[in-house]
């Protein structure tokens, strides 16, 4: 139980039973006292607590005074006894929360508690209201997009039956923009939408979608502050707003690597408690054209081939993605072409360390922590010590660079599973020519527990900053320029051990799940915390620590203000 000092506490009724109901400034909790008094003699402390509840004020969704219910109670003896206390107890409150249940999903749960006198009902409302206004964090305003074609085409009918009841709920109100085409999202936000107003931008789609967003807020932070984005070594201006993401998208591997679900209530009860986690974003040019930024996995070569494959069979759906992963892969291109990157210091951790990044991350901390002026130090080192390039000239089969685990339904651990949220850095990975079998075996580990680099033709480097330089040459280049021409599209099959390789001159960028026009690009400006997403990191929490946060009670304020410590102490999106 809460040591904190109670704030209220009545004797209610609740589902026809008696219970005391305790509201500290962190918990509501609520004991059963008819059951834990006559169990008292075998003084058995499981049986009090397995009639014991408590929710944490964070994640209370709302408060309401509602009319009363039979709680579904048909039973004829409960029903008239459920009669007799609905006239002792005539006026009732409902508190809406946030259950946990499997697979890191949230649900929202509703508990009645009947009271003797209105002005007892009111005073536990007003009490509560008062609790969850204290919590700054949340959000009231929003600004949401809908992309009506993202993934099954269902981004609408999700929002308006899964996520607009929840937000009514919570008394948030939302502005709703459903996209026309695409890059609307992104213009709006740019040119158009009065930022001001609101407290989070939420995005209603994939993956694409949420990179337009994050693309057109992060442009209108540095236009308003005067940055010029062309420029690679520009200091970005962290955005001001967080942004939110309800999954309807074909892969929505951003959500599922921030949340650990992809589930629109899940994502909107993160929304409406304001739970958040900032995020690295960084910046893609080519020369002094500034591209984009991105925020999950830069892919060139088999990724980048997937999506621009994937982008002419969009009409497929989801589907499209299996269908071009196989053509890709039977076609088995590499593309030559040179790395340049700059490596992380040491203490950063590396890329195979086994670390997983999870809520109140110490790497991730550590790094936000500005006080810190070791860090500062080799920060200011790493820039200016040009002898720490390394450069690498190789034909790659897949050049990927993961800003965070990029986990998703079918890799659960992602493409590299000890990346970082928010520490500043990118996972390198460069999948040098192979055999199409060895090429399949590593593929095949990012669905199983098999540590996916550990292969000769696998490298990965944590880094903060890297180039890619692609080989300039006219015409397609076979490793036997006496084998004839090949076809397009799927290259013949060949033997697992044997190397079947041949390439067109260039691939392209998948950059977030969008295609970039230039193969030579530098990525730059791995800046922290550019971005705050409204979901936090917590899915890596198991159920026994669920169940230790709800006990110890002051722990999850903690660990949700450790997660608020970045650029913005507001509601930030
Ligand atoms: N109204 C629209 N019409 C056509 N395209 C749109 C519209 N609104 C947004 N888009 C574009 O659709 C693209 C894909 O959207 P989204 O990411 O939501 O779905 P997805 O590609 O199916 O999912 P994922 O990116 O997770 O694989 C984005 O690049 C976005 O710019």
């Amino acid at each position: 139980m809460d040591k904190q000092p109670r704030l209220l506490s009545s004797k209610l009724f609740q589902k026809h039973r008696q219970v005391e109901v305790v509201l500290s400034r962190s918990v509501l909790y609520w004991k059963e006292i008819e059951k834990s008094r006559k169990r008292s003699s075998c003084t058995s402390r499981e049986s009090e607590t397995a009639h014991s509840h408590a929710v944490q004020v964070c994640e209370i969704v709302a408060v309401h005074k509602s009319e009363e219910d039979d709680q579904g109670d048909t039973k004829r003896g409960r029903l008239k006894k459920a009669k007799q206390q609905s006239q002792l107890y005539p006026h009732t409150f409902t508190v809406s929360y946030v259950r946990r249940t499997r697979q890191h999903q949230w649900r929202c749960s509703d508990v009645s508690f009947h009271c003797a006198s209105q002005a007892l009902c009111q005073q536990w409302i007003q009490v509560i209201n008062e609790q969850l206004s204290l919590l700054t964090n949340r959000p009231k305003r929003l600004l949401v997009y809908i992309n009506p074609y993202g993934g099954k085409q269902q981004g609408k009918r999700i929002y308006e039956q899964k996520v607009a009841p929840l937000f009514r709920r919570a008394c948030i109100s939302a502005d709703v923009i459903v996209t026309e085409c695409a890059n609307h999202a992104r213009d709006h936000l740019k040119t158009e939408a009065n930022l001001d107003k609101y407290d989070g931008v939420v995005c209603v789609g994939g993956d694409g979608m949420f990179s337009e967003i994050v693309h057109g807020l992060v442009t209108r932070t540095q236009t308003d502050h005067g940055v010029d984005q062309s420029r690679a070594d520009a200091e970005l201006v962290p955005c001001s707003l967080r942004i939110g993401i309800i999954p309807a998208g074909s892969t929505d591997c951003i959500c599922f690597g921030t949340v650990g679900t992809n589930d629109p209530v899940t994502s909107a009860l993160h929304i409406i408690v304001g739970d958040s986690q900032p995020m690295d974003v960084c910046s893609v040019h080519h020369g002094d054209v500034f591209l984009r930024y991105s925020v999950s996995l830069l892919g060139y070569g088999f990724y980048g081939d997937v999506l621009t494959d994937s982008e002419r069979k969009r009409w497929l759906g989801p589907a499209r993605y299996d269908l071009s992963g196989v053509k890709t892969f039977l076609s088995h291109n590499y593309y030559e072409g040179t790395v340049s990157y700059l490596p992380t210091a040491d203490g950063l951790g590396n890329p195979r360390d086994k670390v997983q990044c999870r809520s109140g991350c110490h790497i991730c901390q550590h790094k936000h922590s500005s006080k810190d002026k070791q860090w500062e130090m080799s920060e200011e080192e790493e820039k200016s010590d040009k002898d720490r390039w390394s450069t690498i000239h190789g034909k790659f089969i897949a050049i990927n660079a993961a800003s965070m685990s990029c986990a998703c339904p079918r890799s659960p651990k992602g493409l590299s599973p000890s990346a970082h949220l928010a520490d500043g850095t990118t996972d390198l990975i460069l999948v040098r020519k192979c055999s199409r079998l060895d090429f399949f075996r590593h593929l095949l580990r990012h669905t199983n527990k098999d540590d996916q680099f550990d292969h000769s033709f696998v490298e990965v480097h944590r880094v903060r900053t890297f180039r890619f330089q692609p080989f300039q040459k006219q015409l397609v280049s076979r490793e036997d320029p006496s084998e004839p021409p090949k076809k397009k599209g799927f290259s013949p099959m060949c033997s697992g051990q044997t190397t079947c390789n041949y390439s067109k001159a260039h691939s392209s960028w998948s950059c977030d799940g969008e295609i970039l026009k230039h193969a030579a690009i530098q990525v730059s400006g791995y800046d922290v915390n550019m971005v705050k997403i409204e979901i936090p990191d917590k899915h890596h929490l198991t159920r026994s620590n669920h169940k230790e946060k709800l006990a110890v009670s002051s722990n999850i304020s903690q660990l949700l203000a450790g997660n608020s410590y970045s650029c913005y102490s507001g509601t930030t999106l």
